[in-house]
């Protein structure tokens, strides 16, 4: 597609993208890039900063410029349509297949992922919109190639919340002024332009989730985002609704500014535990053996640093009348093998169980089949209630001592730690390139925030000089030995492995920690 308005588009054209990427759409993401694009680079530039500031020895803590904020009497918006009873939320990609069983599943919510569980690739950025567009007008279809029909449901659907990518991503395909457009403003932008009104005719909005967020001046972008664009569209402000995700380490200390920031828009927050973990080993990675986690899967939810982490977030959020929703236990159900289904069910229970307990609105779930889970979970707790903003857990009091306390985590490094990393960040690697993002391995879920986990892990414990509980000290050379006897074992057919191991050296084990493992993927995409 040739240059319109200083707006590009340099992704083949598919069946129906044009009705995607109309003139008045383009027109409206330059704009957006136009408008906000500069101070996006200037907060990605402030994240480096503030990381080079850890790096030398400082630390986090609650913000002293902002401490009227957290002791103001403020609350957000009241909940919007279809956003009251967030009991049970289904997450995943845009493909029409699940696209289709995500609303037909019985949960009230689904994030429609643009984010952890999608490879961005051109077709699914694009098809993903008008997936989303189709969904909206229920006349979206599907048949697989076995034959089988997929319609939606006729009555409610779960309502939708789109997840758009996170403010370090770009767009390859969509250029504004000879500029990589953001990946942000693209999914933000294209979703809301086409669906905002037509969500607002079937009774919801447009609703979203916002994620990997550092501080609150970049929830200040976002709602300044908003704002925009709801004037642009002719929609009153507020209408937009967003929940941002709690998933970064600075964010931790920064949950009141976030919501008082979105105030007007906000949703709530969600315990985004996997990319939490990401970014508390990343931020102090190079910080010994203070901030150092036991073997990935081993670091539960009971560990003092998250339980202080959710038990903050509860109480923050029902202090201003915002919802709490929990975050994703990554063990999936299988309709194959009924040892691995009861295990899975029984462990989603117990992590919903807590949750419910602490005082979470709601949670989600990564399979339909975890949906009657959640949901009979919460009820039992929530009985007549669409919610429990009413449990404002007033005696919880958190410290950023508490939040702080990585070292505190039982566990330790173990050989079968570090194998279970290479294998998975490896297997991970393979499928994205291929296009898809989130994965079942080892019956687990395992998505971009997880696979951060695994390769960040793996880089941590190699730069500090970690001796695992075999007596062997953790090496280039071991990776690379374990990295060659995981892929053996993975069969014969060498779809991407060859490259998916590059790039998990590149991001696990080379000396300049890669910021984000899709950046260097995004690379070697088309
Ligand atoms: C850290 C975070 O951000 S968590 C949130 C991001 N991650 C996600 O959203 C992951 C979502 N989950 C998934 O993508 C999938 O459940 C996977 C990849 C983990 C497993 O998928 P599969 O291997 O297809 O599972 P399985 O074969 O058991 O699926 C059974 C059926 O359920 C459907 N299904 C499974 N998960 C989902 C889902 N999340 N949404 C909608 N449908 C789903 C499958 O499409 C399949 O449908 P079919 O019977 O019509 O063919
Ligand atoms: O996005 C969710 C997470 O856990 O990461
Ligand atoms: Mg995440």
């Amino acid at each position: 597609m040739g240059l319109s308005g200083g707006v590009q588009v340099t992704g083949p054209m598919g069946d129906r993208y044009d009705e995607v990427l109309t003139p008045e759409a383009l027109e409206f993401l330059a704009a957006l890039h136009r408008s906000f694009d500069g101070r996006r680079r200037e907060l990605l530039a402030r994240r480096a900063e503030r990381e080079a500031e850890l790096a030398a020895g400082g630390s986090l803590d609650f913000l002293a410029e902002t401490a009227a904020v957290r002791d103001g009497q403020w609350r957000v918006a009241e909940p919007a349509p279809g956003l009251v009873d967030r009991r049970v939320e289904i997450t995943g990609p845009t493909d029409a297949k699940m696209t289709i069983n995500a609303l037909n599943s019985g949960a009230k919510v689904w994030l429609a992922d643009h984010e952890d569980a999608n490879t961005p690739l051109w077709p699914n950025v694009i098809e993903g919109q008008l997936n989303l567009r189709d969904a909206i007008a229920r006349k979206l279809e599907f048949t697989s190639p076995e034959g089988k029909q997929y319609r939606l449901r006729d009555g409610d659907l779960a309502t939708i919340v789109v997840r758009p990518r996170g403010w370090h991503l770009t767009e390859k395909h969509i250029l504004v002024d000879g500029e990589r457009s953001s990946g942000s403003l693209v999914d933000f932008g294209l979703y809301f332009f086409h669906c905002a009104r037509p969500q607002l005719e079937a009774g919801a909005g447009p609703y979203f989730y916002l994620p990997k967020l550092e501080s609150h001046l970049e929830a200040r972008l976002w709602n300044d985002v908003f704002d925009f664009a709801q004037d642009w569209l002719d929609i009153p402000r507020g209408t937009i609704r967003a929940t941002v995700l709690i998933e970064t380490f600075p964010a931790a200390f920064e949950m009141d500014e976030i919501l008082y920031e979105l105030r007007e828009h906000s949703a709530g927050l969600n315990a985004g535990r996997w990319d939490y973990m990401f970014s508390v080993i990343k931020k102090f990675r190079t910080r010994g053996t203070d901030f150092l986690l036991p073997d990935r899967n081993a670091v539960t939810m009971t560990a003092p640093f998250m339980r202080a982490y959710t038990e903050l977030l509860v109480r923050t959020c029902h202090r201003r009348g915002a919802h709490a929703v929990g975050g994703m236990a990554a063990f999936i159900p299988s309709r194959r093998d009924a040892a691995v289904n009861e295990t899975a069910l029984a462990k989603v229970r117990d992590d919903k169980t807590r949750e419910a307990n602490d005082g979470f609105d709601g949670s989600w779930v990564a399979h339909p089949d975890l949906v009657p889970i959640c949901r009979e979970v919460f009820d039992a707790v929530l009985g007549d209630r669409p919610n429990q903003l009413d449990r404002t857990r007033p005696e919880v009091r958190v410290s950023a001592a508490q939040l702080l306390d990585v070292a505190g985590t039982p566990g330790q490094p173990t050989e079968a730690g570090l194998r279970n990393d290479v294998s998975v960040g490896i297997q991970y690697l393979e499928s994205w390139l291929r296009g898809s993002g989130a994965v079942a391995i080892f019956n687990l879920m395992e998505d971009a925030a997880t696979a951060e986990i695994s390769r960040s892990q793996v880089w941590q414990w190699l730069h500090n000089d970690i001796t695992l509980d075999t007596g062997v000290p953790v090496t280039r050379e071991l990776v690379e030995r374990i990295a060659d006897e995981e892929i053996g074992r993975l069969g014969d057919d060498p779809g991407r492995y060859a490259e998916a191991r590059g790039l998990f050296m590149e991001v696990a084990v080379a000396d300049d920690f890669v910021d984000f493992l899709t950046l260097p993927a995004y690379e070697r995409m088309p």
